[in-house]
């Protein structure tokens, strides 16, 4: 890949409010309740600058609830949430120009051109005019996308519709790109295709990446370090290899003999009580259609 994507450029403005030497994201205490239920319940975080984070957890146990918090999507009381230094209660704007976001609901159209939807979001996120085709062009290269950028997105394959959202989400160069389990629908390939785009852009630009995904391969092999979520909260926090060493500690003072090394499944099966594992029917190459089916669809998408 010799795409050579921009970095992002913090204005006098953004750069004033930054801490020097700050975390790219830092939660403290965080609590989130949609009525009486606790979605986040105390969550403390700290992701620091250039790694790639796995938020891990069962259904419900509030990784999407804390992703919006951080995206100011959820309103939250200052001093609580802060990325790269800047508040999200009181700081949204500064927050917004600096994270690249992909959701789990479909935010590409399918009736625009790639081209088009990328498009799109440099508009939205205020790429400057004059910088937007080029910018544009870079994001739609950086995920091997140019040869079908004027093709429909309908057309694209699930894969390549995940591809395009990413390129969506990188126009705006964001330090922070935050990824809702990106690669949900998609077989081993297409998995391996869009990580190698993450990986090689993260190459050039130092960008920070905070991910959820219910497959523990993925955990496993592309984040440098993990929390496992359960019931709102963080209950084991570390990289991979210092998460089974938890457990196998654990095992050992429990007096568990099992002989076995124990999985990342093993690790979370410990401390959530279940075992996570990818949802059944994803392991296939869908169409924009099947996306659409596995995941929640975005209302504009017809
Ligand atoms: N808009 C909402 N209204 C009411 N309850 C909500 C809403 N959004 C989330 N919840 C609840 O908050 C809790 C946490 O949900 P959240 O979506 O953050 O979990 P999650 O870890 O992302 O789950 P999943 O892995 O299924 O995406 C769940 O009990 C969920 O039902």
């Amino acid at each position: 890949m010799t795409t050579s994507f921009p970095h992002h450029v913090e204005t006098a403005g953004q750069a004033a409010g930054r801490t020097a030497g700050s975390a790219a994201i830092s939660c403290v205490d965080l609590h989130y309740a949609f009525g009486a239920t606790k979605a986040v319940d105390g969550l403390d975080l700290r992701v620091e600058q250039g790694e790639v984070f796995g938020l891990l957890g069962p259904n419900g146990a509030g990784k999407t609830t804390t992703i919006r918090a951080i995206t100011t999507l959820l309103p939250v009381p200052p001093g609580v949430v802060e990325v790269f230094g800047h508040d999200a209660a009181r700081q949204k704007m500064a927050v917004r120009r600096l994270l690249g976001y992909v959701p789990q609901q479909l935010s590409a159209d399918a009736g625009l051109t790639g081209r088009e939807n990328v498009a799109l979001f440099a508009r939205v996120f205020d790429v400057p005019r004059r910088e937007r085709a080029a910018r544009v062009a870079q994001a739609l290269d950086a995920v091997g996308l140019t040869d079908a950028a004027q093709r429909s997105a309908g057309t694209y394959s699930g894969g390549m519709v995940r591809r395009l959202e990413l390129a969506q989400a990188l126009v705006s160069a964001p330090r922070l790109l935050i990824l809702d389990e990106p690669t949900i629908g998609m077989d081993p390939i297409a998995r391996d295709s869009v990580w190698e785009r993450i990986s090689d852009i993260r190459a050039g630009t130092g960008m920070t990446v905070l991910v959820t995904t219910h497959s523990m391969e993925e955990a496993d092999q592309r984040c440098d370090r993990l929390a496992l979520m359960h019931r709102g909260r963080v209950r084991a926090l570390g990289t991979p290899e210092e998460l089974k060493a938890e457990l196998i500690a654990h095992r050992r003072e429990s007096g568990d003999a099992d002989p076995r090394p124990p999985s990342l499944e093993d690790v979370f099966r410990h401390f959530a009580g279940s075992g996570l594992g990818d949802p059944g029917p994803d392991e296939r190459r869908g169409e924009f259609s099947d996306v659409r089916r596995t995941r929640h669809t975005a209302s504009r998408v017809g």
